[in-house]
């Protein structure tokens, strides 16, 4: 049995934090991470506003993003054994796969492998405060919260719920705790549902 989920949401609602914890409590889980396919920096378009656009989904190849997940799901063993995760003896054949990133729901052909898709959600100013502490391979110029990051959050949000993706929306204001084992027990019971 293969799985593949969403670990979804705003920047800096939790995702990686919960993903972490996901990793090491699911038998042969691995873990894509949407960040890693931004495109290098000068190919990074500017807006109007002065600002390079990198909350947009152009910012990112995402084919070769689903090239990845593809991979693994062509072969959830060898994928596990080249990213270096311990696949556990004894267990049944079951596979899980964690996707993680801020804009995983607004490429299509990825939508329809979700068995599960969580939506991590923050106040604006909750995430406005935890952006500001948070250091990116690129930094953030003054004034790119409010006139890019945010405005691009609300619209791929918005244009979601128009598409009528359907999600599970956990606030990102919890304990990491309590959103950990929530989830947890979801999948858990997602495994036991599977057709
Ligand atoms: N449930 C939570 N409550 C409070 N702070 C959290 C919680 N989850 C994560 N954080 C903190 O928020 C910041 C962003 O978390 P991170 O997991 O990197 O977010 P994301 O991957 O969504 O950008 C980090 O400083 C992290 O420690
Ligand atoms: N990883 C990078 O190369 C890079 C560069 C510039 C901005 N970012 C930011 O990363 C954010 C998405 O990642 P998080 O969901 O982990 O915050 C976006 O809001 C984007 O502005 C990432």
């Amino acid at each position: 049995m293969k799985i593949v989920v969403g670990i979804g949401g705003v920047t800096n609602g939790g995702k990686t934090t919960l993903t972490n914890s996901l990793r090491k409590a699911l038998p042969n889980c691995c873990v894509i991470h949407q960040d890693d396919f931004f495109k290098p920096q000068d190919q990074i378009a500017v807006g109007e506003d002065g600002f390079k656009q990198w909350d947009m989904l152009e910012s990112l190849d995402m084919e070769a993003m689903l090239g990845t997940v593809q991979a693994w799901l062509s072969s959830p063993r060898k994928f596990a054994r080249t990213h270096g995760v311990h696949l556990q003896p004894g267990t049944p054949d079951t596979h899980i796969l964690l996707l993680e990133g801020f804009l995983l729901y607004s490429y299509r052909p990825l939508l329809d492998l979700y068995s599960r898709r969580y939506f991590l959600t923050l106040p604006y100013e909750e995430c406005k405060w935890r952006r500001s502490t948070r250091s990116y391979p690129v930094p953030d110029p003054p004034g790119l919260f409010d006139g890019h990051v945010w405005p691009m959050y609300q619209k791929y949000k918005r244009e979601m719920e128009a598409d009528g993706v359907e999600v599970v929306q956990l606030d990102g204001t919890r304990p990491r705790e309590e959103l950990f084992l929530q989830v947890l027990g979801d999948i858990y019971n997602s495994l036991l549902n599977h057709p």
